[in-house]
């Protein structure tokens, strides 16, 4: 069993390239397209939303099958065809050029592997079973998004802002550590849920800081 270790990518201007064009695809291409990654293709053919994404100006599209060369300047590729053999040239030539590799059928040289995943703003929570059973993943990941609702998105929004102040005005170590705790016991979530959250200005959080660092 591979021990797989999580991390989350920050793409903007990396050069992403992508073999096929299907509904695998099509999928990453969604997820990739929002992170300012520049996104390449190279499939004979595309499904009709990428076909419009590419007509959009959104990404590069080279109209013919995978050809060894072609993951030249690449930072990240998915080897997404319907053709194993084809998925395995290209993780094989993504390995010696020191490129991480997906590979959406089963394969060993899958240097990652994409997890089921939902966003709240800044919230993200990944599922992964290691390549086991990816439809569980989504099912699992799907029974969290239940529990956490839009609400999230406002919440860690304001814990990020808060974080801001504090690291801007308190410099002592264990004070700062003392007060990022103190926030998340705070019942904000309630508020927002009930429409009655006003985000603290600049002055209630400094008041707030000088309540609680000392503990
Ligand atoms: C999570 C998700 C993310 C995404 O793709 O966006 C994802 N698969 C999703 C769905 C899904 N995939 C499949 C089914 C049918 C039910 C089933 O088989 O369980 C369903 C369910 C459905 O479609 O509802 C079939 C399937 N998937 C893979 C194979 C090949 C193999 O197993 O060998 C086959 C068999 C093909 C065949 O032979 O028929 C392989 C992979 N699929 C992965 C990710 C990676 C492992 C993730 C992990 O385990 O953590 C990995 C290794 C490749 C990779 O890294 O890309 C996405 C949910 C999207 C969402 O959340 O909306
Ligand atoms: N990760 C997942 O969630 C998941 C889910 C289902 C299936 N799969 C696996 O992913 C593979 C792709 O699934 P899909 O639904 O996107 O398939 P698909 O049939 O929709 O798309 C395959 C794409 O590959 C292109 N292609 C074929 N040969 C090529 C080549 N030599 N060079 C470049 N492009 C080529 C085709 O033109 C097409 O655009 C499946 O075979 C399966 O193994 C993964």
């Amino acid at each position: 069993m591979t021990y797989y270790v999580p991390i989350i990518l920050d793409l903007r201007d990396r050069c992403c390239v992508l073999v096929g064009g299907g509904a695998v695809a099509e999928r990453r291409v969604a997820s990739l397209l929002p992170s300012g990654a520049r996104i390449k293709v190279i499939s004979p053919r595309l499904t009709p939303w990428l076909i419009q994404t590419w007509e959009q100006g959104q990404i590069n599209w080279t109209r013919r099958c995978y050809q060894k060369g072609d993951l030249q300047g690449a930072w990240i590729v998915y080897a997404v065809t319907d053709q194993p053999e084809v998925n395995d040239e290209v993780a094989a030539e993504a390995r010696e050029l020191g490129v991480m590799v997906n590979q959406a059928s089963e394969g060993r040289l899958s240097s990652f592997i994409t997890p089921s995943s939902f966003r709240r703003g800044e919230l993200i929570v990944a599922v992964s079973t290691s390549g086991a059973a990816p439809g569980a993943a989504k099912q699992i990941c799907d029974e969290i998004a239940t529990r956490f609702g839009d609400e999230y998105e406002e919440y860690i929004h304001f814990l990020s802002q808060a974080r801001s102040v504090i690291k801007d005005q308190v410099q002592d170590a264990s004070r700062r550590r003392r007060l990022f705790k103190k926030l998340l016991e705070i019942d904000i979530l309630r508020a927002i849920q009930a429409g009655k959250f006003s985000p603290p200005d600049g002055e209630e959080m400094i008041c707030w800081i000088d309540q609680y660092q000392e503990g």
